[in-house]
């Protein structure tokens, strides 16, 4: 098997007296999508802030292609590949698709020694990363202040992809989506792992996790109380694995 691409090593963190992680330890793999999920509280977003880089945790190693590797802030952890897709979404809504695609990476062409944008190089970038991951958009120049919200998530996606990305978090993606971009932003969450990039996912709906995931880790109090196959388990394994009610082999697996 080929190294993980990412590897949580008993990560803990504490808040004060509050023991928001106990010893958290999994690993994903390249072209892997790993569901979060857990109840309230149970220290979803913690994990995902630290992999990301904006929060510092208060023990543990994590290995990130092979190398250990903790970001000191999210711009570190953008570099490396590292990204997240949080529910606020991080686009500049005043300006249009390509501008926020090219965010501080733009194109540029000399005119009399001077360098100027190269509106239409970044045009024709931008319209072949939508139409290869099969994203249509009325128009590259809308303000995305104009998009819906799942045409905005598939531009952060897609940029995300275009640019390098390793490995995205996905916290609640689809809390303010209706049922029909939901279902596109789970077929381009599909798209994006199966091009090598690995995927985590904190989602509340079990049939979201079923639907797109391929292992399923389930965090209580602050520990993997599960870690399990999507095919090998059962939404109702899942949710006694959530509780911490009991039920034959639902314990932690992996
Ligand atoms: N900045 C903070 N200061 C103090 N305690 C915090 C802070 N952030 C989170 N906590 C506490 O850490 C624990 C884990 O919180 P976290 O937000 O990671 O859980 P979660 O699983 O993401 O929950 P939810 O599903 O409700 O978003 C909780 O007890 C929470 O109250």
């Amino acid at each position: 098997m080929s190294e993980p691409l990412l590897v949580l090593d008993n990560i803990t963190k504490n808040y004060g007296a509050i023991h928001a992680l106990r010893g958290i330890s999994f690993s994903i793999a390249r072209g892997e999508v790993v569901a979060l999920l857990g109840d309230n509280g149970a220290g979803k977003s913690t994990l995902v802030k630290i992999i990301a880089g904006g929060l510092e945790p208060t023990s543990g190693r994590m290995l990130f292609e092979g190398k250990e590797f903790l970001a000191k802030s999210p711009a570190e952890a953008k570099a490396a590949g590292i990204e997240t897709v949080y529910q606020d979404l991080s686009l500049c809504t005043n300006v249009d698709v390509v501008a926020n695609f090219f965010m501080g990476r733009e194109i540029t062409r000399k005119v009399l020694g001077v360098p100027v944008l190269d509106e239409r190089a970044m045009e024709a970038v931008v319209a072949r990363a939508l139409a290869n991951a099969g994203t249509r958009i009325p128009s590259l120049r809308t303000k995305v202040e104009h998009l819906s919200g799942g045409q905005r998530q598939a531009i952060e996606l897609n940029r995300f992809v275009h640019w390098g990305g390793k490995l995205v978090l996905l916290d609640e993606p689809f809390a303010a989506l209706g049922v029909e971009q939901t279902r596109r932003g789970l077929d381009m969450i599909r798209q994006v792992a199966s091009q090598g990039i690995g995927v985590v996912i904190i989602t509340h709906i079990m049939q979201q996790a079923f639907q797109v995931a391929d292992r399923i880790v389930v965090i209580r109090q602050g520990v993997v109380a599960g870690d399990v196959a999507r095919n090998k388990t059962s939404p109702d394994a899942v949710i006694n694995m959530i509780t911490g009610e009991t039920l034959a082999g639902a314990g932690p697996a992996g």
